[in-house]
């Protein structure tokens, strides 16, 4: 495997506020880092970073060696805990809407052949989630695990080289995550994804993640809580192979992690 994405000594700062503290960071084409650590360490902090929606203050990050275009593009693709779908299209204009805007950037209206070539691929990827009977749902008429379905599918159309989610199954019943976890396993072999997923969920971190990554603080000044950021504390790489390691990952928390 090689290395898709870089960070070389990245700072995130808010004025004096210092967020994420000199991250060093490879991340290999194919892998699936599950992101953990406290609330308030940064996770989400280090997703927007990838994903472009801000710029490190200082540092490099760079995709396939080069620089990382400052805004998000179709290599990256995002699925956040809630409201990643556009509630007054269907499901499958949801899908399609990443065609329309790259096709016709002004009225993100296709004709034609374009539009029947992005409503065949759209239902295609409703259907590889799950969701090929409801290509005329609106996403309130879904349940919570069909919108994180339909989330995916919309990020996956644009076919990204990374997939970032942002806490995707936070917002579920522990039995749907069940069935999220086998979909999403499963797009990531079959569409060669490269994923970073935060979790709070330390065992779906383990279950789904070929390298878990902890992100917290190495230094704490009580008088001056952001007077030092966050960077990778831990990085623990899976051999998936070894089935051992998922059966406990069902036992294990943070603290045996820092133990470790
Ligand atoms: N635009 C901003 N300006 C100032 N501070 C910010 C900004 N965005 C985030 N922060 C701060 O950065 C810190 C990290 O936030 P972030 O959301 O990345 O943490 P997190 O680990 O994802 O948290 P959680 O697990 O609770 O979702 C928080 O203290 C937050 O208040």
């Amino acid at each position: 495997m090689s290395s898709l994405l870089s960070l070389r000594n990245v700072w995130v700062e808010y004025g004096d506020k210092v967020i994420i503290e000199n991250l060093s960071l490879d991340i290999e084409e194919g892998s699936f880092v599950s992101v953990v650590g406290p609330s308030g360490a940064g996770k989400s902090s280090f997703l927007r970073l990838i994903l472009g929606q801000e710029g490190p203050s200082r540092g490099k990050i760079l995709l396939d060696g080069t620089p990382l275009p400052p805004e998000c593009g179709p290599d990256r693709g995002v699925v956040f805990q809630r409201y990643s779908t556009f509630p007054h299209l269907t499901a499958l204009r949801n899908v399609m809407f990443g065609h329309e805007c790259d096709g016709a950037p002004f009225s993100a209206r296709l004709f034609g052949s374009a539009k029947r070539k992005a409503r065949e691929e759209a239902a295609e990827m409703l259907s590889a989630v799950g969701l090929g009977a409801n290509l005329d749902s609106y996403p309130a008429e879904m349940s919570g695990g069909m919108q994180q379905r339909l989330a995916i599918a919309q990020a996956l159309i644009k076919r990204p080289r990374i997939l970032l989610l942002d806490e995707p199954l936070g917002a579920l019943d522990p039995g749907i995550r069940a069935d999220m976890h086998e979909l999403i396993s499963r797009l990531w072999r079959d569409y060669a994804l490269t994923i970073v997923m935060v979790t709070h969920d330390i065992r779906e971190a383990f279950t789904l993640g070929t390298r878990v990554l902890t992100l917290d603080k190495r230094r704490h000044d009580p008088q001056a809580p952001h007077r030092y950021g966050a960077t990778v504390v831990y990085d623990l790489p899976l051999d998936k192979e070894n089935a051992q390691v998922t059966y406990h990952a069902e036992r294990i928390t943070i603290d045996e992690i820092r133990n470790n």
